[in-house]
C-alpha cells in the first residue's frame, strides 16, 4: 500500500503576519470526521483522520502536496460516490446525523454543504443563469423569490455591485476573481449550512484574494467554514481553527492562534517556518 511521494524541497516563506489571526472564540461542532480511513484504488491518501469543524467559525487545513486536504474536503460532501474506485472508512457526523451513511439524500447534501473549488467553474450561461440554477432545481420558487435570492446571495458574494446592470451578460465575460464570487453565490443562493473552500484564492491576484477573504469573514456570521489552502498568511489571516496534516493523516488542530505561535509538534513548526512544504 503506497502513501505519497517523499516531502518537496526545503523553501522558504516570508514571516506571518501574526497580528492579522482571528481571536479565538469558544464555539459548538458542526461536523466531525471520524476515523475516516480513505482510498483512491490501492492508494491511501487519509489514514484515520478525526477532526471537528466549528459552527459558524473558518477551520483551515494545511499541510504539504499530496497530504490529503482536498480528499478531506470531499468526503465531506460525499463527493467520492461519483467514483466507483475511491473507498470511504469512518463517519462524519453532522448534527447528530452520520451523513456518510447509505440512506442519506445525497441531493440535500449537497444543498446543506456547499463547494468551491480552486479554479472559477461558471456555467456557460448567463450571469443571472448561474446563481438562479441550483436555486430552480431544489426549491423551485416564484420568480420574485427567484431575483430576490439571486439578489441577495449576489450580495453576499460582494459582487451585487459590479453584476446588478449585466445580470443577462454571459458569466464567462466576468475576471477570474468575479467568476469565483460568483461561484460563491451560486453556492450560497441554495442556502447551505457549510461552506467547503478548496483553495478558493490559488489563481487570483492579491486584490481579488482579498476580497474573498473578506467575503469569507462575513459569510462565517451564519455559516460553517473549512478551507483548503497552500497559502499560510491566508490561513493565519482568516481561519479561528487550524489543522495540520501530514501523510495522510492530521498530526495537530487546534486554534489558529496556539497553532501558529505554539504548535506542539515539530513538524508543524517546521512547516509553518517554511522550512518544508
Ligand atoms: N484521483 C486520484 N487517483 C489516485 N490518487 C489520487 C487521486 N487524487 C488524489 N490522489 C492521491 O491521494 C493523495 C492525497 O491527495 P490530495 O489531492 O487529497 O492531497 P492535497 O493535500 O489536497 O494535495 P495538494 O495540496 O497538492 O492539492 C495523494 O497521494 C494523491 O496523489
Amino acid at each position: 500500500m503506497s502513501i505519497h511521494p517523499p516531502l518537496g524541497p526545503e523553501v522558504s516563506l516570508p514571516p506571518l503576519a501574526l497580528s492579522g489571526l482571528a481571536p479565538e472564540a469558544p464555539a459548538s461542532v458542526k461536523m466531525e470526521a471520524r476515523h475516516i480511513t480513505y482510498h483512491y484504488g490501492r492508494t491511501l491518501a487519509l489514514n484515520d483522520v478525526s477532526v471537528p469543524v466549528h459552527r459558524d467559525r473558518v477551520t483551515a487545513f494545511i499541510g504539504p502536496s499530496g497530504c490529503g486536504k482536498s480528499t478531506l474536503l470531499r468526503v465531506f460532501n460525499r463527493m467520492y460516490d461519483l467514483y466507483f474506485d475511491q473507498t470511504v472508512d469512518g463517519e462524519v457526523w453532522m448534527d447528530g446525523e452520520n451523513i456518510l451513511a447509505p440512506n442519506v439524500d445525497l441531493l440535500a447534501l449537497r444543498t446543506r454543504i456547499g463547494m468551491v473549488f480552486q479554479k472559477p467553474t461558471p456555467f456557460p450561461l448567463s450571469i443571472f443563469d448561474n446563481v438562479a440554477l441550483g436555486v430552480r432545481l431544489s426549491l423551485d420558487p416564484a420568480p420574485a423569490e427567484l431575483r430576490n435570492r439571486v439578489e441577495e446571495a449576489l450580495r453576499r458574494a460582494a459582487l451585487w455591485d459590479e453584476v446588478k446592470d449585466i445580470l443577462p451578460t454571459s458569466a464567462l465575460s466576468l475576471s477570474g476573481g468575479q467568476q469565483q464570487r460568483l461561484c460563491i453565490a451560486r453556492t450560497l443562493a441554495v442556502g447551505p449550512e457549510v461552506i467547503l473552500f478548496d483553495e478558493p484564492c490559488s489563481a487570483l491576484d492579491p486584490i481579488a484574494t482579498a476580497k474573498i477573504e473578506q467575503t469569507i469573514d462575513e459569510l462565517k456570521r451564519d455559516h460553517t467554514i473549512a478551507i483548503v489552502t497552500h497559502n499560510l498568511q491566508q490561513a493565519a489571516r482568516i481561519s479561528d481553527y487550524t489543522a495540520f496534516m501530514y501523510l495522510g493523516e492530521i498530526l495537530e488542530f487546534g486554534t489558529t492562534r496556539h497553532l501558529f505561535t505554539a504548535p506542539a509538534d515539530a513538524r508543524t513548526q517546521r512547516y509553518i517556518t517554511g522550512r518544508f512544504g
